[in-house]
């Protein structure tokens, strides 16, 4: 993964609606309060710690964790600063750049953003990438994810009605470049590939062979 990925629908519409049917005893708090340095003045936000929420954990671990394209993309070492974040009218965060090392001491290599609001149950509120290719908007159906390179700049536009609920995250992969996590992702696809039109000989086995070892040489 060397951009953006998207995972649709890695929480089905019965998950979001549970975690939403809890939200309402929740107390969210200042979003500034884990803002980092120049992020605090950006942020106008809600949020609360995942942990917070009741049954959330358990239900992020069996959807995301074990996803396996989840896993396949961002090869994970740990997932962490797992929050929810509330957006309501007037509520942005301007553009900034995510922390490199999340409290706790895990290194973000990628980010990711879990909808949970449907995308018309607000307006504005687009998560706005700074790309090589210029602005994404990304507006995602509830229940799918985002995942993008952590050192990218970004925001999160106005919401000007309605409330915009996300999960948001971090996670430090055990690779920790990503030109290095494309190659292993294609030459796995290059093996299934022909795994599917040839079928299993010593091509495959020196192929996997191979993934290993970079894998070995580069895992952290
Ligand atoms: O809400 C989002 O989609 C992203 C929010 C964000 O940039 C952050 O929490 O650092
Ligand atoms: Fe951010």
């Amino acid at each position: 993964m060397d951009s953006v990925f998207v995972i649709k629908d890695i929480l089905t519409t019965e998950q979001v609606a549970s975690i939403c049917n809890n939200l309402n005893q929740v107390e969210f708090d200042d979003g500034k309060v884990t803002a980092a340095g120049m992020a605090k003045a950006v942020k106008n936000n809600q949020q609360v710690m995942v942990d917070k929420v009741p049954d959330l954990m358990p239900l992020l671990s069996k959807a995301i964790m074990a996803n396996p394209l989840f896993n396949a993309v961002t090869m994970p070492r740990a997932i962490v600063n797992v929050m929810l974040s509330r957006y309501q009218p007037g509520m942005e965060y301007g553009t900034h750049t995510d922390s490199a090392i999340m409290p706790g001491g895990n290194r973000a290599d990628i980010s990711f953003t879990l909808f949970l609001s449907s995308p018309d149950a607000y307006e504005g509120g687009d998560l706005v990438l700074e790309t090589a290719l210029g602005e994404q908007r990304i507006r995602l159906n509830a229940g799918s994810l985002i995942l993008y390179p952590t050192g990218e700049l970004h925001r999160v536009s106005p919401v000007t009605r309605g409330e915009r609920i996300v999960i948001v995250g971090w996670i430090q992969s055990r690779i920790r470049d990503s030109r290095k996590r494309q190659i292993l992702l294609d030459l796995d696809s290059a093996r299934k590939h022909y795994l599917e039109k040839v079928g299993h000989d010593r091509t495959v086995d020196i192929m996997l062979k191979t993934s290993m070892n970079l894998r070995r040489m580069w895992d952290e």
